[in-house]
């Protein structure tokens, strides 16, 4: 009896699993403009800003999952907050793989990186690292290093007013060396190991973007020797393998080092290894270094990209600049400078952040998820094996949550003079999704907090104006990569008084 009843269910189970399976397959695919053979849409996609014409193409298909093809690589872009919560979060089972990256983590070898790395034990690894550092329960790691990057920030702009973007972008990478490897940019190691990882950081930004590397879809390609004409690919990749692993080895090697020599200041590094010192082994420190290295590729680039956005809302908006003013100079003590205990006090300064990570959003996309086992959603097939990407620009737009999304206006975020917590929160997109979602969030958001009330406390910032006196109106242009970052701008930042100088001067020592 009971023999006949485990056949009865074997045989019941494989029907089953062969009418889903006959079911699945026959069912159509999202809907996506016309797809060529072969190459399916890669003629048509965009080289630069191609989320605008995904976008327009959702709209016109009355869709918010299309379905795109690249040398016969699925594609699915999610154009909606809906779908991207259906998808990436509660079904994040499935949707939390990366694809393959062929280019970057075979040729240059970047298999080490979270960002990149497969969904599985050691991603789950690498997070959990992650978190107990940069998680919300641990602010300390991670507060006072950006209090103190602001310092040196606002210390530089004393003496070199003109290039803010540039200054922003050592700012963050100051407070991100620090955190992880104790490392100090001022001196000359710092800002050596600061040099080394840019060509590191520029190889994950240019890379990470399906289809900038062809390799990626057709990989028999990266069989092809270097010396071969239309090879340019192989060099590419043997540069950025010698570039990202200095960026790995050199800071960790320091910062190691310091460590032996009783000289590390707190940090991620000497945290985590002394941890495992003391719970006698149990964690390898090849991963310690490889989770460090992720969190900094992670961290420089996006931090100072949404400094520089905001600066340049700011320029457009004199009344934001005002008003931010007017709120901290009721708020903080003569004599102070603006602190995170200041934060629940300063409403209007969070509004500004948050406006800023939604006005020009960091990435479009954030990195590209990839699911390995079928689906089926709104009833149409997922294949297994496709790049599903939230457009993150459409959700940080939206008209409806967002009236006059193109304008930069941090008042949305308010109602009279407390924080309106029923306007969408930016941050429930800007972030990413799912398991996925970005772990230096909590790190990053304080670093652009303490950055913007700092230097509105402080500066005076306003548009430069040429040797006529007539204004030079900044209108930079973004890049179209991984993270969007806006070209250099003028911008004429000058302290608000001698007493404010001295103030910045003097912080430093205290
Ligand atoms: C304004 C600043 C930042 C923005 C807008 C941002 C945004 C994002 C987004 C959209 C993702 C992809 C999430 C997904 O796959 O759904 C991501 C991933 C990631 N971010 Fe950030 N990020 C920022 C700052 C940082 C900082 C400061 C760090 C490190 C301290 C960091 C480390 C990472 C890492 C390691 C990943 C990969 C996570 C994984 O694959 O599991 N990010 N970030």
């Amino acid at each position: 009896m009971f023999l006949v009843l485990v056949d009865l269910l074997v045989v019941s189970g494989v029907a089953y699993l062969f009418y889903r399976f006959r079911n699945r397959s026959s069912l159509p695919l999202p809907p996506g403009p016309k797809r060529l053979p072969l190459f399916g849409n890669a003629l048509s996609i965009p080289n630069t800003r191609e989320w605008l014409a995904y976008h327009k193409w959702s709209k016109e298909l009355g869709t918010d999952i299309l379905y795109l093809e690249m040398m016969g690589q699925s594609i699915i872009i999610l154009d909606s907050h809906k779908a991207a919560s259906d998808l990436l979060e509660k079904r994040s089972t499935i949707y939390s793989s990366r694809p393959p990256f062929t280019f970057l983590n075979e040729l240059v070898g970047t298999t080490y990186q979270t960002a990149t790395m497969k969904y599985g034990e050691t991603w789950r690894l690498h997070r959990r690292l992650s978190h107990a550092f940069f998680g919300p329960n641990t602010p300390l790691n991670y507060k006072p290093p950006s209090v103190r990057a602001t310092l040196h920030l606002m210390n530089r702009l004393l003496d070199n007013p003109k290039d803010i973007k540039t200054e922003l972008h050592y700012m963050a990478g100051d407070s991100i060396m620090s955190m992880c490897y104790g490392l100090d940019v001022r001196t000359k190691d710092g800002t050596t190991y600061l040099d080394a990882v840019q060509t590191g950081i520029q190889a994950f930004t240019e890379a990470a973007i399906p289809g900038q590397f062809f390799v990626d879809m057709l990989t028999f390609l990266k069989y092809v020797p270097e010396w071969m004409p239309g090879a340019g690919f192989q060099n590419r990749a043997r540069e950025w393998r010698d570039a990202t692993n200095d960026m790995l080895t050199l800071p960790f090697a320091a910062s190691k080092q310091n460590m032996a020599l009783n000289t590390c200041p707190p940090c991620f590094t000497c945290q985590t290894l002394q941890a495992k010192e003391e719970k006698q082994g149990g964690l390898d420190e090849e991963e310690v270094r490889n989770v460090m290295g992720a969190m900094f590729v992670g961290g420089s680039d996006t931090t100072a990209a949404a400094l520089s956005s905001c600066i340049l809302g700011l320029l457009s908006r004199p009344d934001v600049l005002q008003r931010a003013r007017e709120e901290l100079d009721r708020v903080i003590k003569p004599g102070s400078l603006p602190d995170f205990e200041d934060e629940p006090f300063l409403p209007y300064i969070t509004a500004i952040a948050k406006e800023a990570l939604r006005w020009r959003e960091v990435t479009a996309f954030g990195m590209p998820h990839y699911n390995e086992v079928e689906d089926v959603y709104k009833g149409y097939r997922i294949p297994a094996g496709t790049i599903v990407m939230p457009n993150l620009w459409t959700l940080l737009h939206d008209e409806d949550e967002f009236p006059d999304p193109f304008s930069f206006k941090p008042e949305r975020f308010m109602k009279g003079d407390e924080f309106n917590h029923g306007i969408k929160d930016p941050e429930s997109v800007c972030w990413g999704f799912g398991r996925r979602i970005c772990p230096g969030r909590h790190m990053a958001f304080s670093a652009i907090w303490i950055t913007i009330a700092s230097l509105i406390y402080v500066f005076d910032i306003e548009k430069e104006v040429d040797e006529h006196g007539s204004i030079i109106e900044p209108n930079p242009r973004y890049n179209s990569g991984l993270i969007l970052t806006p070209e250099a701008f003028p911008c004429r930042i000058t302290p608000r008084s001698d007493d404010f100088a001295k103030l910045v001067r003097a912080s430093l020592g205290q």
